[in-house]
């Protein structure tokens, strides 16, 4: 609560505002208060007038006084639940400052030399249009979103996710997105800019943090048409309360039956609900975690399955090429010149690290080559060249090489069977095998052998899948890698599942699978070939390491690039869910005690009957009813920090939560208002008059 106070006072200004009536009314609840306010203090200062005497004009104006208060309690809790983004909102402006750009005016090729020789111009960051190419040299702040379209550099991202650590952007690869407002630490990268002036990830980021681009969720609309509905009910019943009482000449006046409504209506929840939502997505702000929308956050919570890729996701992803395995007692430095050949111009980190490897072993690579650049594609899972002469080559998954391989009929039997023996050891390793073939006009296909790409498994990631089965979620690893790679991987991981030599196409159809009789699916992903299925997934979490095709396509974006954080999105979305859930179990329960407490109280000396009822043995009922008011609105205020940090959520089954938060605030609703009514009463009798 401590920590809480300069938030609440800070919070105020903004709680006085949000007494206009034209944003009161998006929450009815709160609404109907503000309304029986009003009513109130017109009662109020109309008395005088009518005669009234000083008690029943001094009774008036301390509910009148309560009603407001209650109100401005409700909008209280979401001032400070908004209030907590604004600091962040104004470090990420920060970043915002206009930067001169080094915009390419002509630019052929890519190529270093093009690079160095493009034609350029100085223009203000503010003026960079979709599509625009920067040059970005290091020292420099990235003008821009975009994506490394040639280069590599190393860029200090810590402006947007706090992490002093460098991080490698480089073209080709699923880490080519770079962050307008981040800055270049070395090298030279060029950059196609892929955001819009005022739609850059910052400016979103900035909108939502502040809150300014909340939309209610579907589930939050629905509880508001629910509660909406229920306050109505009770405007009827104290409204046909009064010609009952009137059959014994004791209407109860309009300040008392606004009173009673008041405390009958689900307020605290009404009060509540919007801040438990704000402070929801706050939750996430604070682990690193963007949620796109509200309806994301919820849905985390709900969620069942989750699909994750192996490459980037499970492993660090940069698969690098660790040995050349050449098959029928070929030379392995001809292996890796000619895999080199065929990855000169595969801008992908396998393909790069080919390259490396061969030079690294002494073998003589050419700067470039001539020959038509067949690219990677998670289809066809290969890559090569095609010479002039008729020469091609080829690398790639065992699969795709071997059927390539096939189309000439005339491979012996022995070496296929001896290049898929490699493929097959390297695969139970967890390795990614990479077959290497060639085929000259006139010449039998050959099977020149293995390249062998290492890639590791991320450490304590076993450990996080154990926990998200604890919470009833299955992991499924999907990949584009064989069988026998993807089994060992999924092995030492300790998913639940797995899906390899997926095409993207597939991946999609997974997840609609998974989807079907209405199970929530999410997905983390990095690559291009992601960005369906993100889209597809019910909670898409990109990687901010990640291509922008793919953070366009997920509703949320982790700024760690940490695969295992959907553990506490889950985690943070079924907190929201339950605290929502008990803290309107807790507002109704409580309303339902109120009605016992405060009507034999109002009418014992109407109905003798009813006195048995009065167990509270409340002062008088001008006492009941002011205690009751007064404890409707500091239950309120007496919740915001448990709507705002959540209520605690420990990895358990769905039914015994349900069943443990309706004891304690089910129960916990119906016995609060009677202790706190009759201390408050006790309190209040000793005000001469009451
Ligand atoms: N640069 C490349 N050239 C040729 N073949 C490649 C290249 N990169 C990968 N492959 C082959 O294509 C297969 C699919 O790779 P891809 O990166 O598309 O997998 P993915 O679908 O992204 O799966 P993951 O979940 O592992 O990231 C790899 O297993 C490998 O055999
Ligand atoms: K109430
Ligand atoms: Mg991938």
């Amino acid at each position: 609560m401590t920590a809480l106070t300069p938030q609440i006072v800070a919070g105020l200004p903004g709680a006085f505002r949000k007494l206009s009536p034209r944003q009161m009314w998006r929450n009815p609840v709160m609404f109907i208060v503000e309304v029986g306010a009003a009513l109130t203090t017109a009662v109020a200062l109309a008395q005088p007038l009518l005669g009234g005497d000083a008690a029943s004009i001094a009774f008036t104006w301390a509910i009148a006084a309560w009603l407001w208060l209650t109100v401005v309690f409700a909008n209280l809790a979401e001032a400070v639940a908004e209030g907590r983004g604004k600091a962040q909102a104004a470090t990420l402006r920060a970043t915002r400052t206009s930067t001169l750009a080094t915009r390419v005016v002509s630019y052929d090729g890519d190529s270093d030399a093009a690079a160095s020789t493009a034609r350029t111009e100085r223009v203000a960051s503010a003026e960079l249009r979709l599509g625009d190419v920067v040059v970005v040299a290091a020292g420099d702040l990235i003008p821009g979103d975009g994506d490394v379209v040639w280069g590599i550099a190393s860029v200090d991202e810590s402006a947007i996710t706090g992490e002093s650590a460098p991080v490698v952007r480089e073209s080709g690869g699923d880490r080519s997105a770079v962050t307008g407002g981040t800055r270049v630490l070395s090298d030279r990268i060029v950059v196609r800019i892929t955001s819009k002036p005022g739609e850059t990830f910052v400016d979103r980021m900035i909108r939502l943090v502040e809150g300014a681009s909340r939309q209610r969720t579907p589930n939050e609309i629905a509880l508001n048409i629910l509660l909406a509905s229920l306050s109505i009910v009770f405007v009827i019943v104290v409204l046909t309360l009064g010609p009952i009482a009137g059959y014994s000449n004791a209407t109860p006046t309009l300040a008392v039956m606004i009173a009673l409504l008041v405390c009958l209506i689900p307020t605290t929840i009404g009060a509540l609900l919007s801040a438990i939502g704000i402070a929801g997505m706050d939750r996430l702000v604070q682990r690193n975690v963007l949620a796109m929308s509200g309806r994301a956050v919820e849905a985390a919570g709900d969620v069942t399955t989750l699909l994750m890729d192996k490459t980037g996701t499970i492993t660090y992803g940069n698969r690098r090429a660790s040995e050349f395995l050449a098959v029928d007692g070929g030379d392995p430095a001809e292996l890796g010149r000619v895999a080199a050949l065929a990855s000169l111009s595969d801008p992908t980190p396998e393909g790069k690290s080919i390259v490396d490897l061969a030079r690294e072993r002494g073998i003589a690579v050419p700067a470039t080559v001539d020959a038509v650049v067949v690219p990677f594609s998670a289809q066809t899972r290969m890559s090569g060249v095609d010479f002039a002469d008729g020469t091609m080559i080829r690398k790639g998954a065992g699969s795709a090489v071997r059927a390539w391989v096939e189309q000439d009929g005339r491979v012996a039997s022995t070496l296929l069977a001896e290049v898929e023996e490699q493929a097959d050891r390297i695969g139970g390793l967890g390795g990614t095998p990479l077959v290497v073939a060639r085929r000259s006009p006139g010449a039998a296909a050959e099977l020149l052998g293995v390249v062998y790409l290492k890639d590791v498994v991320k450490p304590g990631i076993a450990e996080r899948f154990a926990e998200m089965r604890a919470m009833g979620i299955r992991t499924v690893m999907v990949t584009g890698d064989n069988p026998l790679t993807a089994a060992a991987i999924a092995k030492e991981a300790g998913v639940d599942d797995f899906l390899a030599e997926a095409t993207p196409e597939q991946k999609l159809e997974l997840i609609k699978k998974e989807q079907e009789g209405g199970r929530l699916v999410a997905m983390t992903g990095d690559g291009t070939n992601d960005a369906p299925a993100l889209a597809q997934a019910d909670v898409g979490v990109a990687m901010n390491t990640g291509t922008s095709a793919a953070k366009e396509a997920g509703n949320m974006v982790d700024l760690d690039s940490d695969p295992t954080k959907l553990i506490d999105i889950v985690a943070i979305g079924k907190q929201l869910l339950i605290t929502r859930g008990a803290l309107t179990t807790f507002s109704i329960a409580n309303d339902v005690a109120k009605y016992f407490a405060i009507i034999p109280a109002m009418f014992a000396a109407v109905f003798p009957g009813l006195g048995l009822l009065n167990i509270m043995q409340l002062h008088s009922p001008a006492s009941a009813i002011l205690s009751a008011v007064v404890f409707n609105a500091l239950v309120i205020v007496a919740l915001i920090p448990l709507a705002l940090r959540g209520v605690k959520y420990r990895p358990m089954p769905a039914s015994r939560i349900l069943t443990r938060n309706i004891l304690v605030y089910g129960l916990g609703g119906v016995i609060a208002p009677f202790i706190g009514i009759k201390l408050i009463d006790l309190v209040v009798s000793l005000i001469p008059g009451f």
